[in-house]
């Protein structure tokens, strides 16, 4: 098995868990046309005992791997893959979850291989054979630093990709950018045109959801990272305090994103549990409230009207527009529909909780519509909208507006995760065969209308049995 340095022993103590996966699998040496080498961020994150969820390992081997990985997969059990066939990558699934990539070295040796890297701290190895590390850029110095640096300029041009994710791994491992690195990515901020959407995109959403992400996030902005694919956002610049924001618009938005965790967070486990699941396309519903939050206030630039006469500033139908502007922008950085679908709702209804506030206490009729109209991505709504009014702090905002927002979305909450109750969960008195049946009707809108009319009536507590139900459709027909 592996030879046993004092190197390996402190990388042992570091990450127990992953030295221990390292030699439950066999890799002998001879099986291998050349050194195997782990390299990447489960080099990194171990070092710095991070846990990663969930854990791939990277490896890198001279000469054809393809095969060679091929047989370890049958040997373990392992699903397999070829993830690009030009640089012969290839995966290997555990039944734990864990992936195993292997790509062929690039360049002449090791050293080659790693100074292709975007940064040090990525640019370790453990060569898995000699169970040593191997660190030519000092990748250590400056994880004890705490810092990001690139290898070198051309690195970041070669993939632009690289630029955003100098801020998306600054923020999840609490780095600072090095002075040098972050003016080359100022540089070339504008090569991130060049990038396929779905690199930018998933790069955005790890980054957005970061701990620190609002304000690695606002950086990306103010780098210009995001000029070319969300330009939306530096027109919003132009909008100044208000009688409810007490900060200008972009770094009220920022502060809604900074927001949101603290929101969930302040709600029973179930709703964490809800913001953790994933969308049709992948993201979990947090990151969408996030992206939410991102946009809420994208159309208040273009519907701005100054009112002559209160020298207010008005942002008429922003709400629907916005919900429009949101759906080109998740168009554009390829979002699946369903995500697309959630976003723009939030952006669309943002406004409603807060509307259902200011009139205390909230109707059943009105806390049933917001009901219907969100379906299951009312948590969402609702998280969306306390963030914005914990950011909101202008003259025109009550001290009291934070405890009443509080408790509207504890009552919403309570309707909706209740099983049968009537507001957020009607149940159906009669449903459209049933009313096409009994009144003679045609298939139709009509019917969907004499529906919504029972279900609402319902709610106010005017209908609660069938015959009731049928009266009243008589009577609007
Ligand atoms: N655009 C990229 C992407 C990746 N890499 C290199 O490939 C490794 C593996 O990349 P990836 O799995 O995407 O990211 P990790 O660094 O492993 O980090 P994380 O899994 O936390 O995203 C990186 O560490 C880095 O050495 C790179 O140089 N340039």
């Amino acid at each position: 098995m592996l030879r046993m340095g004092s190197v390996q022993r402190n990388f042992q103590k570091t990450m127990p868990q992953l030295t221990s996966l390292l030699d439950a699998i066999p890799f002998a040496p001879a099986d291998w046309p050349g050194p195997l080498a782990l390299v990447g961020g489960s080099v990194r994150d171990a070092l710095l005992n991070r846990t990663r969820v969930p854990l791939d390992l990277d490896f890198v081997c001279p000469g054809p791997v393809a095969e060679r990985a091929r047989v370890l997969a049958r040997r373990l059990g392992a699903g397999f893959a070829v993830l690009d066939a030009e640089h012969e990558i290839v995966r290997l699934v555990l039944d734990s979850g864990i992936t195993l990539d292997f790509a062929r070295r690039q360049g002449a040796d090791l050293v080659s291989d790693l100074a292709r890297r975007d940064y040090t701290v990525n640019a370790i190895a453990w060569d898995v054979h000699a169970g040593e590390l191997f660190d030519p850029f000092d990748g250590r110095g400056d994880l004890t630093r705490r810092t990001l640096r690139a290898i070198c300029e051309a690195n970041l041009v070669d993939d632009p990709l690289r630029l955003l994710r100098g801020y998306r791994l600054a923020a999840q491992l609490d780095f600072a950018i090095e002075p040098a690195t972050r003016a080359w990515i100022g540089l070339h901020a504008h090569r991130l045109a060049a990038v396929s959407a779905e690199r930018v995109r998933e790069e955005l959403c790890a980054l957005i959801c970061a701990p620190t992400g609002a304000d690695a996030l606002l950086a990306t902005y103010r780098d210009g990272l995001l000029a070319d694919w969300l330009p939306e956002i530096a027109p919003m610049e132009a909008i100044g305090p208000s009688g409810y924001h007490h900060l200008p618009l972009i770094e009220h938005t920022f502060e809604v994103i900074r927001q949101v965790d603290g929101a969930i967070a302040d709600f029973a486990e179930q709703v964490r549990a809800d913001m953790d699941r994933q969308v049709t396309g992948g993201h979990s519903v947090r990151t969408l409230v996030k992206l939410g939050a991102l946009l809420h206030d994208i159309a208040k630039p273009p519907t701005s009207k100054l009112d002559p006469a209160s020298g207010r500033m008005s942002f008429i139908g922003h709400e629907s527009l916005g919900a429009n502007m949101t759906r080109q922008i998740l168009q554009r950085l390829k979002f699946s529909r369903d995500e697309e679908r959630w976003v723009a709702a939030l952006v669309q209804h943002h406004l409603r909780p807060g509307q259902l506030a200011a009139h205390w206490p909230p109707s059943n009729r009105a806390v049933y519509r917001l009901c219907r109209d969100l379906g299951q991505m009312l948590p969402a709504l609702l998280m969306l909208a306390l963030a914005d009014r914990r950011s909101t702090l202008g003259p025109q905002v009550g001290q009291d507006d934070l405890a009443r927002a509080v408790e509207l979305t504890g009552r919403l909450l309570g309707h909706y995760y209740t099983p049968g109750d009537p507001l957020a969960h009607p149940r159906t008195l009669i449903d459209g065969n049933g009313l096409m049946a009994e009144l003679d009707l045609k298939p139709g809108p009509r019917v969907g209308q004499l529906l919504a009319a029972i279900q609402e009536a319902q709610a106010t507590g005017e209908v609660t049995g069938r015959e009731e139900a049928l009266a009243l459709a008589r009577t609007l027909l």
